[in-house]
């Protein structure tokens, strides 16, 4: 019997890494996933064998071989190594691997996660197409781990808190423990969202009657102000991620002046990550507390910041236009969110100091290593969802706008969510709708030395929950992709 584990599972880190002749891979470890992927990235190719385990291990001879029996005897004495903190469940896979770049294909073994065993995936290793490179196989996965990473989701029924149930709804580990409201306090979801009736969810509930004592992890979906106080007083051993503004700017003067109020918590923004997943992956992965982007720098830092980095474009005269859906504003009633207002019609706002400014000149800044100054103008389109910046630069001396092209296609080439267009074919919200996609491409300005980058997100997706998603992932060691992977919805 084969099985296959998953390319993005057991390789998550390593896709870069040349997997040679691993006979056994015996692994220990506590009952988190997040620890045992961690584990399971220390793997190296040529550690042949490898075993990790502390005092409290329980014998691997002791593991039944529930679904495989022929599976090889497990090594009984493996080699202790560094011991994690926590106590120990076992997760055990007894492998032959066989050598492949992409990918590890455990031959004859038995795999289990919390003594339960991963469910057969096929007899035979078959090649697939995904993303232009052959993977062995798709995923395995084991039905008791479903859920087995509880969530709580605050501000649960507003815009961005209900687009998070939907994605965790298809989320293999993530289960939901917890939503809170402030209004809507004390109704079912079914009375909040009459969509979700079928669906077995919590209660809302008010923040101050929340029990955190069964939640590993929280999305904060609050509004910005409210926010830091709340995750002030929550439990320190959650992991957080943040979609709100309050953790995002690093100077606390800078959010004073553009907030128009102290910040409350400005012990706690030190250890704040910002959560720009394909720009800061690595720090994310080590996080606690993750500063989610906003929508529109999500769309303006994807393509700037790379473009900076390799100064390929000027450091002034950026000029940024986008367009919003106008989910973009929450749900909260208010009257220019009317339908009366926004339908059949399109308006600017916050023209000069829209509080997106400072987040977008701190990462563009970052990322030239010196100040940026970017002008900004976000409009209103009469839409429910989808968010688009036209984003107008100057090329730095000898370079053009197939350099700029060629460089963000190689920076994305294998990210799943971001993708350079080819020839020149527009970006479309309509492209993206539903997903975590960020759809980017560069066009020559008619006035010479400039270029023009257009760049597409869903506002509630790539630029807030499919991208806290995506965070919260890397915070847990499991695939950054997990539950993420739903096509967009055209038309
Ligand atoms: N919408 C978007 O496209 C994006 C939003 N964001 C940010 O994400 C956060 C959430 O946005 P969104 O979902 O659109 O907002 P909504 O207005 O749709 O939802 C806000 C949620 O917070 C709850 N809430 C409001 N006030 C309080 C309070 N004082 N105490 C506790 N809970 C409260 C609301 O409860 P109730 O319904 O009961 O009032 C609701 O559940 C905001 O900070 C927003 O700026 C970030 C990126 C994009
Ligand atoms: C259409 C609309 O009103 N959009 C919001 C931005 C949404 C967003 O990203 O907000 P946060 O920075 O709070 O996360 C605005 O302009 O304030």
């Amino acid at each position: 019997m084969t099985f296959c584990i998953e390319e993005k599972f057991l390789t998550f880190q390593q896709r870069n890494y040349q997997i040679t002749h691993v006979e056994t891979l015996l692994i220990f470890c506590n009952s988190k996933l997040q620890h045992s992927c961690h584990l399971v990235q220390q793997f190296r190719p040529a550690a042949t064998p490898i075993a990790f385990s502390t005092a409290s291990l329980t014998p691997a001879s002791s593991i039944s071989h529930q679904s495989d029996p022929a599976a090889p005897a497990p090594t009984t004495d493996p080699t202790p190594t560094t011991a994690p903190a926590t106590p120990l469940i076992p997760f055990f896979a007894a492998a032959d691997f066989v050598p492949s770049t992409h990918k590890m294909v455990a031959l004859h073994s038995a795999f289990f996660m919390d003594g339960c065993c991963f469910s057969r995936f096929q007899d035979k290793p078959k090649l697939l197409k995904a993303r232009n490179r052959p993977v062995r196989a798709l995923a395995i996965s084991s039905p008791k781990a479903d859920g087995a990473i509880k969530v709580g989701i605050l501000g649960a029924s507003g815009y961005t808190g209900v687009e998070l149930i939907r994605f965790i709804a298809n989320h293999p580990y993530f289960g939901i423990s917890l939503m809170t409201a402030d209004r809507k306090a004390g109704q079912s979801i079914a009375s909040v969202f009459p969509h979700l009736i079928t669906r077995d969810l919590p209660d809302l509930v008010a923040v101050k009657d929340a029990d955190f004592s069964s939640v590993d992890a929280v999305f904060c979906c609050l509004p910005h102000g409210t926010t830091q106080e709340i995750i002030k007083g929550l439990p320190s051993r959650l992991k957080i991620v943040d979609l709100s503004a309050d953790f995002r700017l690093r100077d606390i003067n800078d959010y004073n002046e553009w907030y128009g109020q102290p910040h409350k918590a400005s012990e706690l923004q030190k250890e704040a990550v910002y959560g720009l997943t394909e720009i800061y992956r690595n720090k994310i992965q080590s996080a606690r507390l993750v500063a989610n982007p906003g929508c529109y720098p999500t769309t303006i830092l994807l393509p700037l910041v790379p473009l900076l980095k390799a100064r390929l474009i000027g450091l002034q005269d950026i000029l940024i236009v986008s367009n919003s859906g106008v989910s973009g504003a929450g749900r909260s009633a208010k009257e220019a969110n009317l339908y009366t207002e926004v339908s059949e019609g399109i308006f600017s706002y916050g023209i000069t100091r829209h509080r997106h400014v400072p987040e977008i000149e701190q990462e563009l800044s970052d990322a030239a290593n010196s100040k940026v100054t970017v002008s900004f103008t976000p409009t209103l389109m009469p839409m429910s969802r989808g968010m688009q910046s036209t984003i107008n630069v100057r090329l730095a001396p000898g370079v053009s706008v197939v350099d700029l092209k060629q460089h963000l296609k190689g920076v994305y080439e294998k990210e799943e969510f971001v993708v350079v267009l080819p020839d020149d074919q527009a970006p479309h919200t309509k492209y993206v709708q539903g997903s975590n996609g960020c759809h980017i491409n560069v066009f020559p300005d008619r006035i010479p030395g400039r270029a023009i980058i257009i760049s597409v997100i869903d506002n509630l997706v790539k630029g807030a929950s499919g991208q806290a998603l995506q965070n919260l992932n890397l915070m847990m060691g499991i695939p950054e992709n997990t539950g993420l992977s739903c096509m967009p919805l055209f038309p």
